[in-house]
């Protein structure tokens, strides 16, 4: 953190059980995906020492200091008291430095609120303090930067620490900064009004896929054998452990041959390549088959349209055609690459020819994020998979294609379920299905009386990537991220919405994920987009013209796929687009 060489050192508190909250451990609430206690270290990484007065906490990283007040639970000032004891009352030299001094139960804040406070600090040489002040105009004492004596004076003024307010401790000149949003989390509806704060607003589909890109953390890296791999990224390059050719190898049905010819053919040997050992000498000539060894002595092999072959009775004589290209038909060892060759660098997308290339190389295993998988589940209690539909139910025409269209996209369907509209099995959902990378959710993301998929994701505490985004269809999809790194795909109940919107965001998912290297997405030139277009973002199939360009269909009704027949591609109209623009095309699985 830049404070022009001086030392800036935090004191975060992040003491007891909040009584107003029935005893839970503050600081350990998930708010935005995150604990408060997390946000609070992230916003100073980067100051010189940290200290967290509180319970100790086995988790936190080494070089974060813990300490504790005594006794234990006597208030905000004796825990700041703890704090700045641990870290020491001086500098340690002349420049005095600075403290942070913050709260653990503020949901909403990060480096540069720190950094804007430091700077107000900076701009008056004559405050001791710079406060947060919130929207109310409130001060959060919780939220400062102290000129280290300062704190140090105000501390040592008061008689005694115990169970003092902050506000004892507000020195005679100080500075102020406005920052939204950051009322603590007092009380229950604190951290319920504070998680709903946090869902973005509408966003245009591609700020959509770089919010998802840049906001999921990758995948561990794994080793893996090279089967297990596809659809998984290179943590690292692949480097090939064995030449190609391992050995000189004929490329050609023909002869290897020996030294300037005419060759005398020796018929005693059947074909070259066999295990037994076989030395050319100059004048000789073996028949080989494309792929095998060549020889010991060879100096070339002339495949059979290049040789005249004369047969006498004690040997046959081979000479190569008169008219003949100057060309060798051997493969020398390596010709294709050396062992340590990097046949493809970091972040490339495991395809069949990266799987193909690595055994061609020897190579068993790779370092790679992925694959991807996904535990997939379908709800809405009108839905129905199996048997005869009774009054008022819908049959599942989206779950059974789904794993499919999800391999389309390198991705592995792990379970396939179905999910009951309650609030119970929601949270079930977010809370115990634990061994995946995303959980797909298919219906519920709308704000109606059955849709769970928002409230569930809010008691979870989730972080909402992407609420919405303006496009048709598609539109109410959601994109959350749960503490522990799991991703939620909310996919819009109807089938065309659903397909449309895996195929626009599931890309962006995995390249955040697996850290593989985004793809340039696919274009084409659609002749009737000013007719199928609208002033928002369309997503409409698109058929193949005979000329390469594409024409879009006017009429998409979402509620299944047939739309989807006999179509290679969905186009991403943008608003009000004119005829012949390019747009990008969405390929759709076949
Ligand atoms: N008041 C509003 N209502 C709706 C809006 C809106 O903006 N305001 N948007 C509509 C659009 S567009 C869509 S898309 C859906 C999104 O709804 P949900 O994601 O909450 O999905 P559900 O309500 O659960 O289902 C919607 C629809 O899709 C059918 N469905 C769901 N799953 C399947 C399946 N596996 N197979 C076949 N059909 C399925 C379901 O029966 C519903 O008909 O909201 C609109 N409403
Ligand atoms: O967004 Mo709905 O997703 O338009 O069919």
């Amino acid at each position: 953190m830049s404070t022009l060489g001086t030392r800036l050192d935090a004191i975060i508190l992040a003491g007891g059980r909040a009584t107003r909250m029935g005893g839970v451990d503050k600081p350990a609430i998930v708010v935005g995906g995150r604990r408060m206690l997390d946000t609070a270290l992230a916003a100073v990484d980067g100051c010189d020492r940290v200290v967290v007065v509180g319970p100790h906490r086995d988790e936190l990283p080494d070089r974060v200091e813990q300490t504790q007040e005594t006794p234990a639970g006597s208030g905000p000032v004796a825990a700041l008291a703890a704090g700045l004891a641990t870290i020491g009352d001086s500098g340690g030299d002349s420049r005095e430095g600075l403290v942070v001094v913050l709260a653990a139960d503020l949901p909403v804040l990060d480096r540069a609120t720190v950094a804007d406070l430091v700077a107000r600090l900076g701009d008056d040489p004559e405050a001791e303090a710079s406060f947060a002040v919130d929207e109310t105009g409130r001060m959060q004492f919780l939220l400062s930067v102290w000129r280290r004596p300062a704190l140090v004076g105000v501390l040592s003024a008061l008689d005694g620490r115990e169970n003092q307010p902050m506000k004892a401790l507000v020195p005679k000149r100080y500075a102020t900064l406005a920052v939204s949003g950051i009322a603590d989390c007092d009380t229950a509806e604190d951290v319920e009004r504070a998680r709903a704060i946090q869902v973005p607003g509408p966003m245009d589909v591609d700020e959509a896929r770089a919010q998802i890109r840049k906001s999921l953390l990758p995948l561990p890296v794994r080793d893996l054998p090279l089967s297990e791999t596809l659809g998984a990224a290179l943590a690292g390059p692949l480097v090939a452990a064995e030449a190609l050719p391992r050995f000189d190898v004929s490329a050609m049905d023909g002869y290897a041959v020996a030294g300037p010819g005419p060759w005398r053919l020796r018929t005693e040997i059947h074909y070259a390549g066999s295990p037994t050992e076989l030395h050319l000498s100059s004048g000789e000539a073996v028949r080989i088959a494309t792929g095998a060894q060549v020889p010991g002595g060879s100096t070339a092999v002339i495949r059979d349209e290049h040789v005249e072959v004369s047969p006498d009775s004690e040997t046959t004589v081979i000479q190569p055609c008169s008219d003949i290209p100057d060309r060798d038909d051997m493969r020398r060892r390596g010709e294709d690459w050396q062992p340590g060759h990097h046949l493809a660098p970091s972040g490339v997308s495991v395809t069949p020819a990266v799987v193909s290339a690595a055994a061609s190389a020897e190579i068993t295993e790779a370092s790679v994020r992925g694959p991807v998988r996904a535990h997939v589940v379908v709800t809405g209690d009108e839905i129905r998979r199996d048997g005869p539909l009774r009054d008022g139910q819908t049959r599942d025409s989206l779950g059974p294609v789904l794993p499919d269209v999800l391999r389309h996209l390198g991705v592995r369907t792990i379970a396939l379920a179905h999910l009951r509209d309650t609030a119970d099995s929601f949270d079930a959902l977010l809370r115990d299905i634990r061994d995946t990378d995303v959980i797909v959710v298919v219906g519920a993301t709308g704000a109606g009386a059955a849709d769970q998929l928002r409230d569930a994701l809010a008691r979870a505490g989730a972080r909402i990537i992407v609420g919405r985004v303006r496009c048709r269809p598609g539109g109410s999809q959601v994109t959350a991220v749960l503490a522990d790194g799991r991703v939620v795909l909310g996919l819009p109940g109807n089938p065309l919405a659903a397909v449309a919107t895996l195929l626009t965001v599931m890309p962006a998912i995995v390249d955040g994920l697996t850290a593989r290297t985004p793809a340039t997405p696919e274009t084409g030139v659609v002749v009737n987009a000013a007719e199928a277009g609208a002033p928002i973002t369309r997503i409409v199939p698109v058929a193949r013209r005979s000329d390469g360009t594409w024409r879009a269909d006017t009429v998409v009704r979402t509620a299944h796929l047939a739309g989807l027949i006999d179509r290679e591609a969905l186009a991403l109209l943008p608003p009000d687009p004119v005829d012949g623009q390019v747009v990008e095309l969405l390929s759709l699985p076949n």
